[in-house]
């Protein structure tokens, strides 16, 4: 079969890499970045882009959400993550169905496209839906079932199947887009049996693990009652971490803590909306890039944020920490895109795949527009212009392995109208429930 080529013209490429911005063009050989040079041969692409006056960027990566939840957006707002949770997202999710979570992926990967994101690390239920979800979309994910034993054997036995027969179903599918991992909630919510269970499997199965950890006070408080030991003492102590474990908020770490993290190698990710917005607290990310952790950025579900925008996410990550260590100079505009592309790919074992703009690399990339009025003039720094400057409405190509999903702010797959209504009707029905 013949290869599907296409040329991107004149763009200023921006990674971690080369924060400089050199122009130059890029050309995509089916799902992968095969040329980037000042002059390709125009002749025989299939398709051109001109990207003159354009920012090209590795997609972002969001290290963790729950996609379905988008269908949560404003439900319940100015809450305690307890209260939320308890009060409001556990007995609505109580009624989800599995048409109702692939609405929401539906929706969340609309927003994710037209925002930037070309990856996203998602914890949730009816997780084959959203697979479909993510499969229909064009997008690449890392997805993991939300398991919630609360110490209930039978409970922890049907959890555990639900997540390997995810894992048998979808590893690997929709081109080898979608990785399955194991998605123990929190140490709140799945007991010490299930975290053991879950770290053997993961070793046999050579398969990875998303978890919450250290969101809030009452977590350690309560882990400290009940065990004598702060989680990630807990987790360390039962032996469930690892280079494999993605821990979701790192929050509240004491230092021995922040040696337990570095010493298993565990990924961060860190999601600053939805811990302001919870009150949680404030996660000590300039001290974990200090020790060299490596932490990435998620949005958290629509819900807590309340949107998925991953440029507003990483200025914030990056104002937050100036403000909470009173110093300019952590968490820098070049620090906050590493954060957002090739930190978020280590983070979920992709880096080999993704995260920075290099030959044999999948072609994820997006283009951010400079002829926006909230970009003129501009900086020479171009990391400056999209951390402080841009927010996800200035992308306006977005490209996951090798296919568009975005050009010139138009989707080329998803029927943005359709998906709205259905998702309006979806949250309608569904309040009705409850
Ligand atoms: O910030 C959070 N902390 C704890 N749980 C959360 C948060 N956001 C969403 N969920 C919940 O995690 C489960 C996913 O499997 C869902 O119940 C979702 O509502
Ligand atoms: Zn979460």
């Amino acid at each position: 079969m013949k290869d599907n080529t296409i040329l991107i013209k004149n763009a200023f490429i921006l990674d971690s890499n080369n924060f400089k911005g050199k122009k130059q063009s890029l050309l995509i050989k089916n799902d992968k970045i095969s040329e980037i040079s000042s002059r390709i041969d125009e002749n025989d692409v299939d398709k051109i882009i001109d990207a003159t006056g354009k920012i090209l960027l590795p997609g972002f990566i969001n290290t963790h959400t729950h996609l379905s939840m988008t269908l949560f957006r404003g439900l319940a707002d100015d809450l305690s993550l307890d209260s939320w949770l308890n009060d409001y997202i556990w007995p609505m999710e109580a009624n989800l169905t599995g048409d109702y979570s692939y609405i929401g992926a539906l929706l969340g990967a609309i927003e994710l496209i037209k925002s930037g994101t070309t990856t996203f690390s998602d914890m949730y239920f009816y997780m084959e839906d959203v697979a479909r979800a993510v499969d229909d979309a064009g997008l690449r994910a890392v997805l993991s079932y939300g398991m919630i034993d609360f110490s209930d054997a039978d409970k922890r036995a049907n959890e555990i199947k639900e997540n390997m027969a995810l894992f048998d179903k979808c590893n690997g599918m929709a081109d080898g887009r979608i990785k399955v991992f194991f998605g123990p909630h929190s140490p709140y919510t799945a007991s010490e049996e299930l975290l053991k269970e879950i770290r053997k499997l993961a070793n046999e199965y050579n398969i990875g693990i998303h978890i919450h950890v250290s969101e809030t006070q009452k977590e350690i408080n309560d882990i400290l009652n009940e065990k004598g030991l702060r989680p990630f003492e807990y987790l360390d102590s039962i032996g469930f971490l690892g280079s494999d474990v993605i821990a979701a908020h790192c929050v509240w770490l004491s230092d021995e803590e922040i040696k337990i993290i570095k010493k298993n190698n565990v990924k961060v990710s860190h999601n600053p909306c939805s811990n302001m917005k919870l009150a949680s607290g404030i996660a000590p990310i300039s001290k974990l890039i200090e020790n060299d952790i490596c932490v990435g950025i998620g949005t958290d579900g629509a819900s807590s944020n309340n949107n998925l925008d991953l440029i507003e996410e990483l200025k914030t990550a990056s104002l937050l920490q100036k403000v909470a260590t009173l110093n300019p100079k952590v968490l820098t505009a070049n620090e906050a895109i590493a954060m957002g592309t090739i930190k978020g790919a280590e983070v979920l074992g992709l880096d080999d795949e993704i995260g920075s703009i290099e030959i044999g690399k999948k072609a994820d990339i997006i283009l951010v527009d400079t002829n926006q009025v909230n970009m003129v003039p501009g900086s020479s720094n171009l990391s400056s212009n999209i951390i402080y400057s841009a927010n996800g409405s200035n992308v306006d190509t977005t490209i996951c392995n090798g296919k568009i999903l975005m050009e010139n702010k138009k989707l080329t797959i998803l029927n943005e109208e359709e998906i709205y209504n259905k998702a309006r009707q979806v949250i309608k029905e569904l309040k009705e429930t409850i």
